[in-house]
C-alpha cells in the first residue's frame, strides 16, 4: 500500500475501550501493510493540533480511532486551519466510541478488522459539512453529522455520567434530564419561515443517527446540500416513554409533536435569559444565538461500498 496514513487515537473513547484495543488495531494495521504514523490525544480537542501538524508534514489520509467526538475534532482541524487542497484529504474511521453515530449512516463496522478492510478498499464519498457561527464568541465550528440546540445539548452535558452504559448512555441521559430541563424561547429563521416558541429541541441533521442510534430527523441526505430539520416544542415524559421504539426506528419524526423542514441555512436567536446548550456531533460547543450554513460535498470520507 503506497499511501501514508496519519492515525489519531483517542484513548478515552468508548469509556476507555480505545486504549485497550489500540495495540490490537496497531498490529492489524501493520499486518495489513498500512504505512502510518500515529498520535494519541492527550486532552479534549488535541486532535485539532495533531491534524495541523500532520498536514504540515504532508499527510492527506487520516484514520480516526475513536468516537463521534474524535471525528468531529479531526473535521474541525481540517476546516479551522483552512487546509489547502482540502479535496485531497481523506478520512477513515475505526469506530470505538460510545454512540458511534456517524458511522451508522454508512454501515462502517464496529469490528476493527472489518473497518480496516473498508479502509483498504478505499471507496470514498464526498459529503456535506455544516458550519456553525456562534454569535457571542464569533467562532466557527463544523459538524459532519448532526447539530442541535436545546434538550439534546442539555443531555450531552449530562451524558458523561452514563458512559459506562454504552449505547444506552444517551437514552438514559434523556430520560433523567427531561424533568429538570427548562425550555428557552427561540426565534428560528430559515427559507422565509419564522418559528417562535419555547423550544424543547431543534435538530439540524446531515447524517441519519444520533444519541447512540436514534433517528430524530425524518429523511436526511448527506449529499443533497440541505439540512434535515426537526423542531419540537414539547414532549411529556409519558410521550417519551411510550415512543422509545420510535426514537430508534425514526417513527418519532412522524409524530405530531415533530415539525420537519429542509433548508441550507438556518438562524437561531435566543429571546429570553434561559441558558442554552448548542451541540455538534455530540460535543457541547457553546450557547446563545447562532447561524448554520451547509458546505455541499465539502469533505471526503472512506466508507464501505454499497
Ligand atoms: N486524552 C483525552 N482526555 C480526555 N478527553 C479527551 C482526550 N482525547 C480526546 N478527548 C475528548 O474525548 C471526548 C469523547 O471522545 P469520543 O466522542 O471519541 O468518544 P465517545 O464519547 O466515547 O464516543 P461517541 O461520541 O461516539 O459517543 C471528545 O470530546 C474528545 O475531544
Amino acid at each position: 500500500m503506497q499511501q501514508n496514513w496519519f492515525v489519531i487515537v483517542n484513548p478515552t473513547s468508548g469509556n476507555g475501550a480505545s486504549k485497550k484495543k489500540w495495540p490490537l488495531i496497531f498490529n492489524e494495521l501493520k499486518a495489513q501493510q498500512f504505512q502510518f504514523e500515529f498520535s494519541v490525544t492527550k486532552h479534549k480537542d488535541h486532535a485539532i493540533i495533531l491534524v495541523k501538524n500532520a498536514i504540515e508534514k504532508g499527510f492527506q489520509n487520516f484514520i480516526c480511532v475513536g468516537g463521534d467526538g474524535t471525528l468531529h475534532s479531526i473535521v474541525n482541524g481540517i476546516f479551522i486551519l483552512n487546509t489547502p487542497n482540502i479535496s485531497k484529504i481523506k478520512i477513515g474511521v475505526i469506530p470505538i466510541g460510545t454512540g458511534n453515530d456517524w458511522i451508522k449512516t454508512y454501515g462502517i463496522s464496529t469490528n476493527f478488522k472489518t473497518a480496516i478492510n473498508t479502509l483498504k478498499n478505499a471507496h470514498t464519498i464526498q459529503q456535506d459539512i455544516g458550519k456553525i457561527n456562534i454569535t457571542n464568541t464569533n467562532t466557527s465550528i463544523y459538524f459532519n453529522n448532526l447539530a442541535g440546540i436545546g434538550f439534546d445539548g442539555y443531555v450531552v452535558n449530562k451524558v458523561h455520567k452514563f458512559k459506562n452504559l454504552g449505547s444506552l448512555a444517551y437514552l438514559t441521559g434523556a430520560l433523567v434530564s427531561l424533568i429538570s430541563y427548562k425550555k428557552p424561547l427561540l426565534e428560528i429563521n430559515f427559507n422565509n419561515n419564522t418559528l417562535k416558541s419555547n423550544t424543547l429541541l431543534l435538530f439540524i441533521g446531515i447524517g441519519t443517527y444520533c444519541g447512540g442510534g436514534m433517528q430524530l430527523t425524518q429523511n436526511p441526505n448527506p449529499f443533497n446540500g440541505l439540512f434535515d430539520i426537526s423542531f419540537v416544542k414539547n414532549i411529556s415524559l409519558l410521550q417519551l416513554l411510550t415512543n422509545i421504539k420510535g426514537l430508534f426506528n425514526g417513527n418519532i419524526t412522524k409524530h405530531k409533536i415533530v415539525e420537519n423542514y429542509k433548508t441550507s441555512t438556518i438562524e437561531v436567536k435566543v429571546l429570553d435569559k434561559q441558558e442554552t446548550y448548542i451541540q455538534a456531533d455530540g460535543e457541547l460547543i457553546g450557547s446563545g444565538d447562532f447561524k448554520v450554513t451547509i458546505l455541499p460535498k465539502a469533505l471526503t470520507f472512506i466508507v464501505p461500498k454499497t
